[in-house]
C-alpha cells in the first residue's frame, strides 16, 4: 500500500555558495513497505528523523531524494483532485491532543469536520455519523457537545482518534500519540488504536521512542538512528533480545514507575 524509495531530506535553504549535502539530511535513503491493515512502528531516539519522516508520508515535506508511493500513485506527482484523494485516505494523529483541536468548536464540530470537507451529508446525517464516531472510539453520544477544556488528555486524544478515522482512511500516521498521556492511558489508547485497527482494516505508521508501546501495538517495527532505518523485524518481540545500540539505548531510555519492575519488563 505504502512504499517508501530511498528517500532523503535536508532542511535548511540551498545557497549559491552552498548546495545540499546528502551528508546535512535528516533522512537519509529511507526505505520501506508498509501493507494493507498493518501497523509499521518507527522507533528511535529524538532527533533520529521519525517526525520528519511522517511528515514526508503525510505529503507536507517534499523529499530532496526518492520518492513515497501510495497504492501504486507517487505523492508527490500526483495533480490536485489526486492529492484531494490522497490526503482523504491518509490522516494523522499528533502527540500534542490539545493543540490539535480547536478549542471553541464542539466535539461534534471537530469530529464533523473532514465529513463537512468531503462528504455532503445532512445536518442530521453529520449529527448520526460523529455520534457513531463517539461510541467507536468509546465516549457516549452526549459527549458530542462539550467543548476540549471539558475533557481529559485521553478523552481528548479519543477525539482526535474518531476524527482521524472519520473518513475510514486507508493509513493513519500517529506521531507519539500516546507520549503525553500517563501509563494507564497509553495502554487505553493502545487497546482502543488495535481495536479499530482490527474493525476498520487500517493500517499505522506508528511514530514512537516507546519501544514498549511500539511491541504492543507494532506488527512490524523499524527502528531509526541519525536518520537512516538501522534495523527492521518482523517480529517486535524479538527487540528485546536486540544487540543493536539504537535499540539498547531505546530500552535503557524506558522507565518503569518502580526499580524492581526493570527486570521483569525486559
Ligand atoms: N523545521 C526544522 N528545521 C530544521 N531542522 C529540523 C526541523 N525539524 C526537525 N529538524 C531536525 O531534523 C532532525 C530530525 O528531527 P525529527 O523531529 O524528525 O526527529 P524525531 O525522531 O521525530 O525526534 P523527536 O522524537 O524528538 O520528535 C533533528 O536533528 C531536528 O533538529
Amino acid at each position: 500500500m505504502l512504499q517508501v524509495q530511498e528517500v532523503g531530506y535536508g532542511y535548511g535553504h540551498r545557497s549559491w555558495w552552498r548546495s545540499r549535502s546528502e551528508s546535512d539530511f535528516v533522512l537519509k535513503r529511507v526505505s520501506f513497505e508498509l501493507e494493507s491493515a498493518c501497523c509499521l512502528g518507527l522507533l528511535g531516539t529524538s532527533g533520529a528523523g521519525k517526525s520528519t519522516l511522517g511528515r514526508v508520508v503525510l505529503g507536507l515535506q517534499k523529499p530532496h531524494q526518492g520518492q513515497v508511493l501510495f497504492e501504486g500513485r507517487d505523492l508527490y506527482a500526483a495533480g490536485g483532485r489526486l492529492r484531494k484523494t490522497l490526503r482523504r485516505e491518509v490522516q494523522v494523529v499528533f502527540q500534542d491532543c490539545h493543540s490539535s483541536v480547536n478549542p471553541l468548536m464542539t466535539a461534534d464540530q471537530i469530529i464533523g469536520e473532514p465529513l463537512r470537507n468531503y462528504e455532503r451529508l445532512s445536518a442530521r446525517e453529520l449529527k448520526r455519523r460523529t455520534g457513531e464516531l463517539l461510541e467507536q472510539v468509546g465516549l457516549s453520544i452526549d459527549d458530542g457537545s462539550k467543548r476540549p477544556d471539558q475533557f481529559s488528555g485521553g478523552q481528548l486524544q479519543r477525539i482526535n482518534i474518531a476524527r482521524a478515522i472519520a473518513l475510514r482512511p486507508k493509513l493513519i500516521v500517529l506521531d507519539e500519540p500516546v507520549s503525553s498521556l500517563d501509563r494507564m492511558h497509553q495502554s487505553l489508547i493502545l487497546d482502543l488504536l488495535a481495536e479499530l485497527k482490527a474493525s476498520l482494516g487500517v493500517s499505522y505508521l506508528f511514530i514512537t521512542h516507546d519501544i514498549q508501546a511500539a511491541m504492543t501495538l507494532c506488527d512490524r517495527v523499524a527502528v531509526m538512528d541519525r536518520g537512516e532505518i538501522v534495523h527492521l523485524t518482523d517480529s517486535p518481540d524479538s527487540l528485546r533480545d536486540s544487540g543493536q545500540t539504537a535499540v539498547r539505548d531505546l530500552i535503557e531510555a524506558v522507565l518503569p514507575e518502580h526499580p524492581a519492575d526493570r527486570l521483569t519488563l525486559f
